[in-house]
């Protein structure tokens, strides 16, 4: 594992430069250390409405494919766990590695999965945007879910059959019905910390929710995020691979745990 962590790091032409912003004391992703882990009994269970009709497109957006939801009602909206109100759903997306031995932004005890999805959700109630949001305190809420290699994803396969459509860099497929409760697992343990977004503008706006139990999904089904490209049409392709931040420093922050 150690090898592969000082590897995979210098295989990061894409994140060299964001390797941490100026001053930030509360960046993501981090490891989790499991038994620095604070269990807090005031952490509610997290309550999950999503309407599937809010789906609109998928698109490729030159480091990751996301899914983007209509956020202009509270219709697909998480709600509890750690959260003062409401958050609505903006997107979906996901970080993976060119092979299996990584590809998560977080890790668990130094366990590292081979990718991770990631739903993004902001504050209606402190801000009347997304974008203004990503600039609030705790404008943003992303809940990560681990992807082991394992079982066949049912769920995870209609998109999957969607990505050739997306190959290249801002290509985008209309992407209608689809309830992306089918990616969570049905264990509700998590853990939850204050952290960041892992892309620019890196703005330590985010209330994260790292679910305990990863989803299985099978090797063809990974294989098909690894044909994803970084380029356009027309440039000189780049397998869309290894699109994670490496480990930010925990600094003065405790995780939190829903569970014993
Ligand atoms: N890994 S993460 O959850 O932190 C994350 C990754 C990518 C993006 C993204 O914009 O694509 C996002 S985003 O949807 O929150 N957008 C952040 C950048 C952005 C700022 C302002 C307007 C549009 C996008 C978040
Ligand atoms: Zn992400």
């Amino acid at each position: 594992a150690c090898s592969s962590f000082r590897l995979r790091d210098a295989l990061h032409p894409l994140w060299q430069s964001e390797l941490s912003v100026s001053g930030g004391t509360r960046q993501s992703p981090i490891n989790i250390q499991w038994r620095d882990s604070v269990y807090d009994p005031h952490l509610k269970p997290l309550k999950i409405h999503y309407d599937p009709t809010t789906c609109l497109y998928i698109w490729n957006n030159g480091y990751s494919f996301q899914v983007e939801f209509d956020d202009s009602a509270d219709k697909s909206v998480i709600m509890g766990g750690p959260l003062e109100n409401h958050y609505r759903l903006k997107q979906f997306h996901f970080h993976w590695g060119a092979i299996n031995e990584w590809g998560s932004e977080h890790m668990v005890d130094s366990k590292v999965y081979p990718a991770e999805l990631h739903l993004v959700h902001w504050n209606p109630v402190t801000s009347t945007s997304f974008e203004e949001a990503i600039m609030e305190n705790n404008g943003l809420v992303v809940i990560g879910v681990f992807l082991k290699l394992g079982a066949h994803h049912a769920g995870l396969q209609k998109l999957v059959d969607a990505l050739p459509a997306v190959k290249h860099k801002d290509t985008i497929v209309e992407f209608d019905v689809f309830d992306p409760s089918c990616l969570m697992p049905s264990c509700p343990d998590y853990w939850t910390y204050d952290g960041s977004l892992t892309t620019p503008p890196l703005t330590e706006s985010v209330t994260w929710i790292i679910k305990k139990t990863p989803i299985e999904v099978d090797q063809n089904q990974l294989e098909e995020f690894r044909m994803l490209l970084f380029t356009s049409a027309g440039e000189e392709e780049k397998r869309m691979v290894d699109n994670f931040r490496p480990l930010q420093p925990l600094m003065n922050r405790t995780v939190r745990s829903s569970f014993r």
